[in-house]
């Protein structure tokens, strides 16, 4: 359970000096932010404390720290993050023990969602009970209606067609209609778009926000791309101090700025990533309820204010749900996707839970939800904890293979 935090006291972050942070001119934030709405602006208390920002450890004091060997590029296999390619070499693949780690893995963390649809079918006769105690796992699992009874009407009708009477062999048919079903969620997240590319990333409290970030800013290094964070939850000094962390476990500089108007610190950071020659700024923002008018508020504004930095920007609005949260994340998607136009979803702790069917109810579109893609799947707290999504392996998982 994240023991490096508990073992690493965070560091005070470096106060800048006026010409440090006068990258970006305040006068320009104060424009890209004058022009939001009032009670926006209201919600804002005074920007009064000075920006501060958290530089990488290694370039100053690199012996001073022992751990980034492991996320050098050339040292290690890049993860294979599922990204596009792009104009850089391609990254070497994952060696096969890998893969298989990763996958068992899968396995492992589906394993509850798994163990209770596989089950069905050890030493079963393929009968109307059989779909009906298929039809309860599969709510169970959280996967919805609408995904349940299209998947076994579809389940029904092949098994018909192609004279099936095994059990196993229905698995086998069930696993591909539900790999068939995922497979729209599946997408490459886009690496080669000019830089910076810019990543907004929101979600409830303790959905696995910051966590993702880390990982993803680990991954996209170890893709030789140049990453910056951006600490968009001003008010929580745990929260700054938790990407602070990620920041110099990953060797990356972390925007930060102690009260203060999160969009500001968005504005600062994109336009610190094209200074500075950054591929990829990743913003964080501060855990929300969607009920939270004036939270969900204060992110289209963030939305608004980085497109002010970039007409381009955000390229990317990632929605990070709690897997276990199985159909309330419907909910979430639906509200954050209203919001703030979602590109795509990192569904989180994959690892353990008996909801891991959700991914189906997005993909049917249940309760009105817009199937979003999913780019990554997290199962577990470490930094390669963090999967593309693969629709096969899921639907194999899912069953249990
Ligand atoms: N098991 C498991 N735990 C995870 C995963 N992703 C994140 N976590 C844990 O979930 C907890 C919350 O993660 P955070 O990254 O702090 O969540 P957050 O969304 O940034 O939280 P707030 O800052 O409160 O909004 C931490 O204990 C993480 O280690 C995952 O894929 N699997």
């Amino acid at each position: 359970m994240f023991s490096f935090f508990k073992r690493k006291k965070a560091p005070e972050p470096n106060k800048q000096t006026p010409e440090e942070v006068a990258e970006v001119a305040p006068a320009q934030v104060e424009e890209a932010l004058a022009e939001v709405p009032p009670v926006e602006a209201a919600l804002a208390p005074p920007s009064v404390t000075p920006i501060v920002e958290s530089e990488p450890k290694a370039p100053v004091l690199p012996e001073v720290e022992p751990e980034p060997v492991s996320y050098e590029p050339q040292q290690e296999a890049a993860p294979d993050l599922g990204v596009q390619a792009s104009a850089e070499p391609t990254p070497e693949v994952q060696p096969p023990a890998k893969k298989a780690s990763w996958l068992s893995r899968l396995t492992r963390g589906l394993s509850r969602t798994g163990q209770s649809i596989g089950g069905l079918f050890v030493g079963a006769k393929v009968d109307d009970a059989l779909y009906e105690e298929l039809e309860t796992a599969l709510i169970m699992a959280d996967a919805g209606m609408e995904a349940t009874e299209k998947l076994l009407g579809a389940l029904r009708v092949k098994v018909r067609k192609e004279k099936i009477t095994d059990a196993a062999q229905v698995k086998t048919a069930l696993r591909d209609l539900i790999a068939e079903h995922l497979a729209p969620l599946e997408r490459a997240f886009p690496l080669d778009r000019p830089a910076p590319q810019v990543v907004m990333i929101a979600g409830v409290n303790g959905a696995g926000k910051t966590t993702s970030i880390g990982k993803l800013a680990h991954a996209f290094q170890a893709n030789n791309k140049k990453v910056l964070l951006a600490a968009g939850d001003t008010f929580r000094a745990a929260a700054r101090e938790q990407l602070v962390i990620w920041g110099e476990r990953n060797n990356v500089a972390v925007i930060a700025q102690d009260g203060g108007d999160p969009a500001a610190v968005a504005f600062d950071a994109v336009n610190a990533g094209r200074a500075r020659g950054m591929d990829i700024v990743m913003v964080d923002t501060a855990g929300r309820l969607p009920t939270q008018l004036h939270l969900m508020e204060e992110l289209k504004k963030i939305r608004r204010v980085v497109g002010k930095a970039d007409a381009q920007a955000p390229h990317e609005v990632l929605l990070v749900v709690d897997g276990n949260t199985g159909q309330n994340a419907l909910a979430q998607i639906r509200a954050f996707d209203a919001a703030i136009n979602l590109t795509g979803l990192v569904v989180t702790k994959l690892d353990g839970t008996a909801k891991g069917g959700v991914l189906a109810a997005v993909a049917a579109g249940s309760q009105g939800v817009r199937p979003v893609p999913v780019y990554w799947i997290g199962v577990g707290e470490g930094m390669d904890d963090l999967q593309p999504f693969v629709a096969k392996e899921f639907a194999a998982a899912l069953v249990g293979d």
